[in-house]
């Protein structure tokens, strides 16, 4: 299927790596390890390389399914919004637009649980529900080739065992498929053949003839060791002792809806302060939704009794009175963050809440920042273009610009999508450190188990029945 000999480029070294028919890898990687570099070979993006052999399959016969290939259909699909022209609301292409509806393709939107979101517009799909129609798309587009970026991340468990049993259907037809990999329980179970990536190099760990698996097994664990990182925490400036509500955000029997279709009805949801609150749910029930009630970014939280930091939404507050105590990572964060800047101004940017830096910036907003930069180990990035970074960096990036400011409420949206093993460790970690300060009330959602961690003392599962596809919540206390 492909051959790649003795290819040397500044930031990518690949001595030999063949992909026989029928097989399937597993590429280890970890954030900062040039992985970018060989997602942007497959996508004939790779300029500036010598090989002495390079024989890949045509363009179109490769998928790329990363993170940055969905942020750049996402900004395809704002070019094309017509909604200021049509004085309107241009929804872009639908579902149905991207997946010619086939009897094969319904099956597959059916198996992967997208068939009821065909008049749905791209822009409007949860980060869950976006990742599997590229995936669906690559197929129905024909690839032969798909390279997948950590599947599993963003996709609910029932999502995660119907992706893999669709990867095994596949791959019985034909289809060959590369994961990158940088979580070890993201591996897939029957992969045979693994390399690693790490600091620009491709290495093959694999030769089935001459290693076993327990050496396989030891390469792997020996890849993924972990540290836990020492945490020095910069001086909190609003100390939660100061404030003086019983609750940090009050929802009411809230409904969102679009069109004829509710994310849910009659939410209810109360945030004490130190209250912190684990929320899960299937990918589309309503999770990022219910946190952009209380952040402000659903226009909705108007038309709804949503109290958040004593302020009766739409009682003449402004959105910066919430934002300001706020600390926020979310899937549809990073994809807004499209300004050209450094890493620094964007971790500075968390002190005002915005998406660039417009303002005079004091050399304490700076100091703290590179404090920051300094503890989640890019500060040698400081002055790197944000968007150069690969896209787990950037989740660090983000991650750092929301804990800057010491906010009163960390509402974290999936915040470790991307992020490596050793990242992930060191988020957590941080989540510790915030929870024994008892300065912040964390909001989090995640699909990784290893992630709800016992600080979390409310836990809310949000469901939907299935007859009518209204959604309702349960909240419990451990
Ligand atoms: N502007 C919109 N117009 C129409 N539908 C929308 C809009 N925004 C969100 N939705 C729909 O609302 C549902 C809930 O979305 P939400 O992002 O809250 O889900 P989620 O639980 O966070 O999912 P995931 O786990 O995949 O991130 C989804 O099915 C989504 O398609």
């Amino acid at each position: 299927m492909f051959t790649i000999e003795k290819l040397s480029h500044p930031d990518l070294t690949i001595d030999h790596w063949q992909l026989s028919p029928n097989q399937h890898w597993c590429v280890l990687t970890q954030l900062g390890c040039g992985e970018q570099y060989l997602l942007d070979l497959f996508n004939g993006d790779l300029v500036d390389y010598q090989a002495s052999n390079l024989t890949l399959p045509a363009q179109d016969k490769i998928a790329v399914l990363s993170f940055q290939a969905l942020q750049n259909l996402y900004e395809v699909e704002l070019k094309r919004d017509r909604s200021d022209e049509l004085n309107t609301l241009d929804i872009g292409r639908r579902v149905r637009d991207f997946v010619p509806l086939s009897e094969p393709n319904l099956k597959l939107l059916e198996l992967i649980g997208l068939s009821h979101k065909l008049d749905t517009g791209f822009r409007q799909l949860s980060t869950g529900e976006s990742r599997k129609l590229m995936i669906i798309k690559a197929i129905s587009d024909g690839a032969k080739l798909l390279i997948c970026e950590n599947p599993n991340d963003s996709l609910d468990k029932e999502s995660r065992h119907k992706l893999a049993l669709l990867f095994n259907q596949l791959m019985a037809q034909g289809i060959q498929v590369i994961y990158l990999i940088n979580n070890r329980e993201d591996i897939p179970t029957d992969c045979q053949h693994f390399a690693a990536m790490s600091q620009g190099r491709f290495e093959v760990l694999t030769d089935q003839l001459s290693q076993t698996t327990e050496t396989i097994d030891q390469q792997i664990d020996h890849y993924f060791a972990n540290q836990r990182a020492e945490v020095n925490w910069p001086n909190q400036r609003f100390p939660l002792d100061n404030y003086c509500h019983p609750n940090l955000a009050k929802l009411v029997d809230c409904t969102v809806r679009y069109g004829d279709k509710a994310v849910f009805e009659r939410f209810n949801l109360t945030i004490k302060p130190l209250q912190h609150t684990l929320i899960q749910g299937k990918n589309g029930s309503g999770k990022s939704t219910a946190l952009q009630l209380i952040s402000g970014d659903c226009p909705q939280c108007f038309a709804n009794d949503v109290t958040v930091f004593g302020y009766r939404r739409g009682s003449g507050e402004t959105i910066w009175d919430i934002k300001k105590h706020i600390g926020m990572v979310s899937s549809d964060l990073h994809r807004s963050y499209r300004v050209r800047c450094n890493v620094l101004t964007v971790v500075i940017s968390g002190f005002f809440d915005s998406i660039g830096v417009y303002q005079a910036v004091s050399q304490q907003h700076i100091d703290d920042a590179k404090q920051w930069l300094a503890i989640i180990g890019l500060a040698a990035h400081s002055q790197s273009l944000f968007h150069d970074l690969s896209h787990g960096q950037q989740r660090l990036v983000l991650i750092a610009r929301a804990l800057v400011k010491s906010p009163l409420m960390l509402l974290l949206d999936e915040p470790t999508q991307g992020l490596d093993e050793t990242s992930r460790h060191l988020l957590l970690g941080f989540l510790e450190q915030l929870a024994a300060m008892k300065q912040t009330t964390i909001l989090y959602v995640s699909h990784r188990e290893d992630e709800h961690l016992p600080l979390f003392t409310q836990q809310l599962e949000m469901y939907w029945s299935s007859s009518n596809w209204i959604r309702v919540t349960e909240a419990n206390r451990y």
